[in-house]
């Protein structure tokens, strides 16, 4: 379980509380108008935010005071999930340690989970030498190979096509939330919600709302979400 304790998160002329808990092993999709705070709700979550009250709890413990790289927790962007000038295996090796120089086995490990996301062979290429799709796989393969518990995604598959999007989600909950991850995704589409997300967190008006089971929210609205959906 991911608690949010109290969370107050603030720039010059925005706030954003949340008070709330993320199940573990399920995904919850964060919905709501643009600027409403989705994505600094994450920044808060993976500690590139400090906030301005409360405290971010994961398994009982309180990480408020951990750095993004000492946080049980991987993060995939729309953008820049990939560095251009590595190949894909030193992209995706960068999941299982922070240096370049892997050992055999290491080399074995990201072939391996390469093979699993349908990139098999792709590992001595560049970012740019894959496609959109591909791309997008080699980051959620590193991913997998970092094996944190908790896995922030910042809408990383908008820029794809609807059936690229829609593999890449059923991967995202055939890989991560059914091997017992704890994943929160930021989605404008309420389709990729009702596709994967057990559960769903409107964000609007200054606050983040306690998820709510993705079937009865899209079934009955609060006035947000159905402001946000034009109902
Ligand atoms: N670094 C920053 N400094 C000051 N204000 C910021 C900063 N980052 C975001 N904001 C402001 O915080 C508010 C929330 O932005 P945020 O990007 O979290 O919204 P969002 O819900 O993710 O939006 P979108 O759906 O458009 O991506 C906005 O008003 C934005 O202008």
């Amino acid at each position: 379980m991911l608690r949010c304790e109290k969370l107050q998160l603030r720039y010059d002329d925005f706030s954003l509380a949340a008070e709330l808990g993320f199940a573990a092993g399920r995904i919850t999709a964060l919905i709501g108008p643009s600027g409403a705070g989705k994505s600094t709700f994450l920044a808060a979550i993976a500690g590139f935010l400090v906030p301005a009250k409360g405290r971010v709890i994961w398994a009982a413990q309180d990480i408020s005071a951990l750095s993004p790289a000492e946080r049980p927790i991987s993060i995939l962007f729309q953008d820049n999930n990939l560095f251009p000038h590595l190949t894909i295996t030193q992209n995706v090796g960068l999941g299982l340690r922070s240096g370049l120089r892997l050992t055999a086995d290491q080399r074995a490990q990201v072939a391996a989970v390469l093979d699993s996301v349908g990139l098999a062979g792709m590992g001595a290429r560049k970012p740019a030498a894959l496609s959109g799709g591909q791309q997008s796989r080699a980051a959620l393969a590193r991913v997998l190979l970092a094996d944190r518990p908790l896995v922030l995604l910042d809408e990383p598959f908008a820029a794809l096509g609807p059936r690229l999007k829609d593999e890449m989600l059923d991967l995202v909950q055939q890989r991560l939330a059914d091997q017992g991850r704890t994943v929160i995704m930021v989605t404008h589409d309420p389709a990729d919600a009702k596709r994967i997300a057990d559960a769903v967190a409107v964000v609007a008006d200054g606050t983040v709302a306690a998820p709510v089971a993705t079937r009865a929210l899209f079934e009955n609205p609060p006035p947000a979400l159905a402001r946000y959906l034009g109902k």
